[in-house]
């Protein structure tokens, strides 16, 4: 049974999509338009009761959650693909802490930016000021502490690739490229370099050919 990802377009799914690229998973994009409010149709809403993407179907299972999902498929594929998940205990503890810091720290900070910076403006709506002014405080203050950990190590949770850088590709995207914050990443050497390594994997090059943004 192909597994079926809702919502390819956004940033969350695109989460799930680079996961099953590494794990090298096949599966089946179903399109959901949020503009058009298809996420709020009794139908989806039934499957996904919060109203967002992205969905997952897997035969007779479902999942939500975009972070619940790459763990789910990093440790059903755990031999297949991309080891993402690391070799040790103590490396999935690691992992497990910088999807934790990403969650909590990196994506409410971009999170309110590509709201207020990008999709504002998409609605005829003025973005909040004050909070865009919040995330460019709180990015910096993320960002420092990545500089710190990135000049120690090549990835977040050590030299190797994980989850944990995975998951920021989807919002870094937005970051670097639409938020004209850009500069926020490349003004730490350690944190540019990073960047430019996660995001010219061929997996997330693959999602951005597919699946456009939505702006
Ligand atoms: N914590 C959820 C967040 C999902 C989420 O916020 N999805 C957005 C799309 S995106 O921000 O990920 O691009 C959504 O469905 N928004 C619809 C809505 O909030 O009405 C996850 O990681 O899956």
């Amino acid at each position: 049974m192909v597994v079926k990802v809702y919502g390819p377009a956004y940033g969350s799914p695109k989460r799930v999509l680079v996961c099953l690229f590494e794990k090298e998973v096949e599966f089946e994009a179903v399109d959901i338009d949020l503009f058009k409010g298809e996420h709020k149709q009794p139908d989806f809403l039934k499957l996904q009761p919060f109203g967002e993407v992205p969905l997952v179907q897997d035969g007779d299972y479902t999942l939500y959650e975009s972070r619940a999902i790459i763990r789910y498929y990093a440790e059903k594929y755990k031999n297949q693909g991309t080891d993402l998940l690391g070799k040790t205990v103590e490396e999935r503890g690691l992992v497990e802490q910088w999807l934790e810091v990403e969650a909590h720290n990196f994506h409410p900070a971009i999170y309110s930016l590509v709201i207020n910076v990008l999709f504002a403006p998409l609605r005829g709506v003025p973005g909040d000021q004050k909070a865009i002014e919040e995330s460019d405080e709180k990015l910096k203050k993320v960002l420092d502490i990545y500089e710190e950990r990135l000049s120690k190590t090549k990835y977040l949770a050590g030299d190797f690739f994980s989850l944990a850088d995975l998951g920021h590709l989807a919002f870094g995207h937005y970051l670097v490229n639409q938020t004209g914050r850009g500069n926020l990443v490349r003004e730490r050497k350690h944190v540019s370099a990073w960047w430019d390594d996660i995001s010219s994997r061929p997996s997330w090059k693959k999602v951005l050919e597919l699946y456009k943004y939505p702006v």
